[in-house]
């Protein structure tokens, strides 16, 4: 990916191109012909001046033929003031896809090629604007589905995670250079302060750890949760997909068998984004189609992050019942006795062994405030903390710095068994790698192409 950085200039249309158009669309393109491609494609009627960070208003023409291809607007950012570094001109287009790719074709007809998922933001990194943890947050901005999750991505932008891994990685630095002038340069120099020494790791590790504590908000803000909701025919599934989400997302009629397939809408509950699937209604039946559905319902309840098994309050805790929970019982689960407003509470009989039960009746919209706080609680460990959304590191971020921890703990060994100060330095580098690998100042080629292929296009 790399070793066409210099030489290559990119393009790619960076906003969405999907069926619900935008009214503008744009193309973005970065490197050191990006302004000569301008100058062929664009033509700025009157006395515009071309200069950087200004908007030139005109035409895109053919470059043979003249044909006009859009009105539009063009930006032009001369390097190092853009956001790869390098000369970036932008075409604002109308939107829809005829006029952006006509524009991507002729501005890859002029030499440009078009850039790989991440290219722009790798190119960012690489020219030194941004940081990896800061590159991360971008495309966590851009995937965010909740405000809590954008709130988190843009500290993250801002360099909140960034700066005190930086001053981790700076301070291990300084130890290892005091252990090293003692390898070095025994005899004169004053002995090493071995209780400083000690006092500084400690105190690494504890940042470490307070930082490491953050991996199950970042997972929680991130991935969301996966929520099925489960049980057999006409229990009120869809009802309750519906009052939850407050639409008509889902089909319901009195028929038994009436959801076929699995319906999904997003939520976001307490910060945390949620994907909850309606399904089929599990039973016996011998209905092609209704099979396939219930083979997908048993499916959905082995993905999903939590159960919500369904029962109809009215009829009790039923053998149909019993034999769906025997297929689910092993997943996180909450039983929702739904139809509520049929029965007495005391009258529905399930097994002791399920802890947590929300009463509902999903055709009044009753008890989803419930539902709402029985899934906060179920995740409670790991409740997105509202008040402080500055942190939250992601997986990759989780295992370097688990590495890190590993490392400085046999520093900590390496010292208390006295072993020879060669023996300090091999883990204190350790974590030193693997602190520098989460900025991204130690990063191998292949972690960059994961991270930067999991971007999309144009960004
Ligand atoms: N039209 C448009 N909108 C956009 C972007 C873009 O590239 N184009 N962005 C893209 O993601 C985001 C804004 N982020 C940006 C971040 C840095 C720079 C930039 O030029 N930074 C330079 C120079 C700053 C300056 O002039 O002082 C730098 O930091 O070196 C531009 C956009 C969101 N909106
Ligand atoms: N009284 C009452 N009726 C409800 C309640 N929830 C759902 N119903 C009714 O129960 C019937 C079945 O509702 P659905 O939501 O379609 O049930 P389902 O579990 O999705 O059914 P399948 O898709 O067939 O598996 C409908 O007539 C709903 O109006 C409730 O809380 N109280
Ligand atoms: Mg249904």
């Amino acid at each position: 990916m790399s070793d066409s950085i210099a030489s290559s200039t990119i393009a790619a249309i960076a906003t969405a191109v999907v069926p619900q158009q935008g009214s503008v669309g744009i193309v973005r393109v970065s490197g050191n012909e990006a302004i000569a491609i301008a100058h062929h494609l664009f033509y700025a009627p009157g006395k515009q001046a071309w200069e950087s960070h200004r908007i030139l208003y005109g035409y895109i023409r053919h470059p043979q033929t003249q044909q006009l291809v859009d009105e539009a607007l063009l930006l032009i950012m001369q390097a190092p003031r853009s956001y790869t570094r390098e000369d970036v001109v932008e075409f604002h287009c109308h939107g829809g896809i005829m006029a952006v790719q006509q524009v991507l074709q002729l501005c890859l007809a002029e030499g440009a090629k078009l850039a790989q998922p991440g290219e722009f933001t790798l190119r960012a990194f690489l020219n030194g604007r941004l940081d990896l943890t800061q590159a991360e947050s971008i495309a966590d901005l851009v995937g965010a589905r909740s405000p809590q999750a954008a709130q988190t991505a843009l500290a993250g932008i801002q360099g909140k995670l960034a700066h005190p891994i930086r001053q981790l990685r700076t301070k291990c630095l300084d130890v290892l250079a005091e252990i090293e002038a003692r390898i070095d340069f025994e005899e004169d120099l004053p002995p090493l302060d071995e209780t400083l020494v000690r006092a500084e790791l400690a105190q690494i590790e504890v940042e470490v750890s307070k930082i490491l504590a953050t991996a199950h908000q970042g997972e929680l803000l991130r991935t969301g949760l996966k929520v099925a909701i489960v049980g057999r025919p006409n229990v009120g599934k869809s009802s309750l997909l519906n009052a939850w989400s407050r639409s008509d997302r889902a089909i319901v009629t009195d028929l038994p068998g009436t959801t076929r397939d699995v319906v999904e809408s997003q939520l976001v509950v307490g910060g945390i984004p949620i994907q909850v699937l309606d399904t089929a209604g599990i039973r016996a039946t011998e209905d092609r189609v209704e099979k396939m559905g219930v083979a997908r319902s048993l499916s959905s309840a082995q993905a999903a992050d939590l159960v919500l098994l369904t029962i109809d309050a009215a009829a009790g805790w039923t053998q149909a019942d019993e034999e769906i929970y025997l297929q689910v019982k092993h997943r996180p689960l909450i039983l929702v006795t739904n139809k509520i407003d049929l029965a007495a509470v005391e009258t529905v009989n399930y097994p002791a062994e399920i802890s947590q039960v929300v009463t509902t009746a999903a055709a009044c919209d009753r008890g989803i405030d419930a539902l709402e706080q029985a899934i906060l609680a179920k995740v409670r460990s790991g409740k997105v903390d509202s008040a402080n959304l500055d942190l939250a590191i992601n997986q990759r971020q989780a295992a370097a710095l688990i590495r890190a921890q590993t490392c400085l703990e046999q520093v900590r060994e390496a010292i208390e068994q006295q072993l020879p100060l060669d023996f300090w330095t091999i883990d204190l580098r350790g974590a030193i790698q693997a602190l520098g690998e989460i900025t991204g100042e130690e990063v191998t080629e292949s972690v960059l192409d994961r991270i930067f292929s999991q971007f999309c296009i144009g960004k």
